[in-house]
């Protein structure tokens, strides 16, 4: 994993930023904004990294807006890459008729996600033509911990571009499970992107500044924007995992996502995986709208709210445990007395050795987008997913979660199935060039 590197050590916590913004309304927002974005700091970030017993895949406070990792490398940012408190997917039609077009929007998006997570100075032009840059982040981009990770659809290898013999061997378009209610304008794409960072607006302006920069080459399809809560650091404690909107502590089984051997087991594709040999360092994404029904789950009983996870809400031990982090033991419990056999957390992982062989990577937000129709908050999870084996991954996943108890109050309504490029591993390089040289 990449940590971020801090040029100007501000953090959003310290007191220089604090007396920045308590002036805000003094100085007027936007400049007040402009200032706090831009201003240096003597403090240091406050995450250190380093330190194992503060493990956590939760934002905590002390994130920069001078926070940016590294661009170029052999495999994207954004994965591996701890989980800010922001991120938003869009989902994209690729215009491009032909490889030469396809060649120059992988060329584009390289140029712009470099210059956006690295931030700098947006350039001064002629003031007849259009602004070169939105404006929401200032005259200044700040890197504000941005990473934008591309990945591609099944669709992109269909006959415009000549690419059907070099898919990915699992790449399929997503199809319906049992519970789920698929919107076809929420759902798949040629071509994703997953932005992340500690802010909304970041994600927001790289957003524009892609779509304004992609006019002949890209047809945004959908978009959702999510939140992780910021959970806050105890000194000497490993900060708990950040909650869903079902107030459940969601991340804690995860695979740690700083551990290299394993992420190369678990989420990288390698060259002995039997896939094409471009797709080596890329990774298979599953994406899922999954939308919650949080009234029908506010009125349910605890009891019944942690029977169907399998944890306790509180303080997110397993039904036998203490602790968040305490491992279940299922061979004590093989009747499902104390964790119920059909418990979200025993279906999806049994710990058996068979088990080990779907471990996913999960990287989700929450989301709320106002009301739905029928006068429901329209909330929950945007759940996304990294593994080098998509079949054996998600699929297998969430096959065992299918008939789960939890699906009275869930609903799946939208995603699609994606696998992210290889990095640009040098300058020069562009994303996507080892998949159009294949
Ligand atoms: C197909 C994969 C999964 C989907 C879809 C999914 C949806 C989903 N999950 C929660 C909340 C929690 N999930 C938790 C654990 C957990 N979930 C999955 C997989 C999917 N979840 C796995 C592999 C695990 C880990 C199991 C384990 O090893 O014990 C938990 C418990 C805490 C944690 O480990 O993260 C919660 C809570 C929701 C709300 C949801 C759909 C909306
Ligand atoms: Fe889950």
């Amino acid at each position: 994993m990449t940590k971020p590197t801090v040029d100007t050590l501000e953090t959003l916590g310290s007191p220089k930023r604090r007396r920045l913004l308590a002036g805000a309304g003094a100085l007027g927002g936007a400049l007040a904004a402009d200032l706090a974005r831009a201003a240096p700091s003597a403090q240091p970030a406050a995450r250190p990294a380093s330190d194992e017993a503060m493990v956590t895949d939760a934002p905590t406070t002390g994130a920069s807006l001078q926070d940016k990792y590294p661009f170029h490398g052999l495999r994207q940012q954004g994965i591996t890459t701890p989980r800010p408190a922001s991120g938003m997917v869009a989902a994209f039609d690729v215009l491009a008729s032909d490889r030469a077009g396809l060649e120059r929007l992988f060329r584009t998006l390289t140029e712009r996600i470099a210059f956006l997570t690295q931030g700098g100075p947006v350039p001064e032009i002629d003031p007849n033509y259009p602004p070169p840059d939105s404006g929401i982040l200032g005259p200044v981009i700040t890197p504000d911990g941005l990473t934008i990770t591309v990945s591609v659809g099944e669709s992109l290898f269909d006959k415009r571009f000549g690419l059907a013999a070099h898919k990915p061997r699992h790449l399929t378009r997503m199809t319906g499970f049992p519970n789920d209610a698929l919107v076809e304008s929420l759902c798949h794409g040629d071509l994703l992107l997953q932005f992340c960072a500690h802010t909304p607006d970041s994600n927001i302006h790289a957003l524009r500044d892609i779509v304004k920069n992609t006019p002949d080459l890209l047809y945004l399809r959908w978009k959702q924007e999510g939140t992780v809560p910021t959970v806050p650091a105890v000194a000497g404690q490993r900060p708990g995992s950040a909650r869903n909107l079902l107030g459940f502590h969601d991340g804690t089984a995860n695979p740690d996502s700083r551990d290299e051997h394993m992420m190369d087991r678990v989420v990288w594709v390698g060259p002995e995986d039997g896939e094409p040999a471009w797709a080596t360092h890329g990774s298979y994404q599953a994406v899922r709208l999954i939308r919650m029904f949080v009234e029908r789950w506010d009125r349910t009983p605890l009891q019944e709210q942690e029977s169907i996870f399998g944890r306790r809400k509180a303080s997110g031990a397993p039904m036998d445990g203490k602790k968040e982090f305490d491992e279940p033991d299922y061979s004590r419990d093989p009747k499902g007395k104390v964790t119920p056999l059909d418990s979200h957390i025993r279906l999806a992982d049994d710990r058996t050795p068979e088990s080990r062989r779907h471990l996913i990577l999960r990287r989700p937000f929450n989301y709320s987008n106002g009301v739905a129709k029928n006068g429901q908050m329209d909330m929950g999870l945007l759940f996304i997913v990294y593994q080098a084996n998509l079949a054996e991954g998600f699929i297998a996943v969430q096959s065992k979660l299918n008939g789960e108890p939890l699906e009275e109050y869930i609903k799946p309504v939208g995603g699609g199935y994606f696998f992210v490029l290889p990095g640009a591993e040098r300058e020069g390089d562009f994303l996507g060039q080892g998949l159009l040289r294949a």
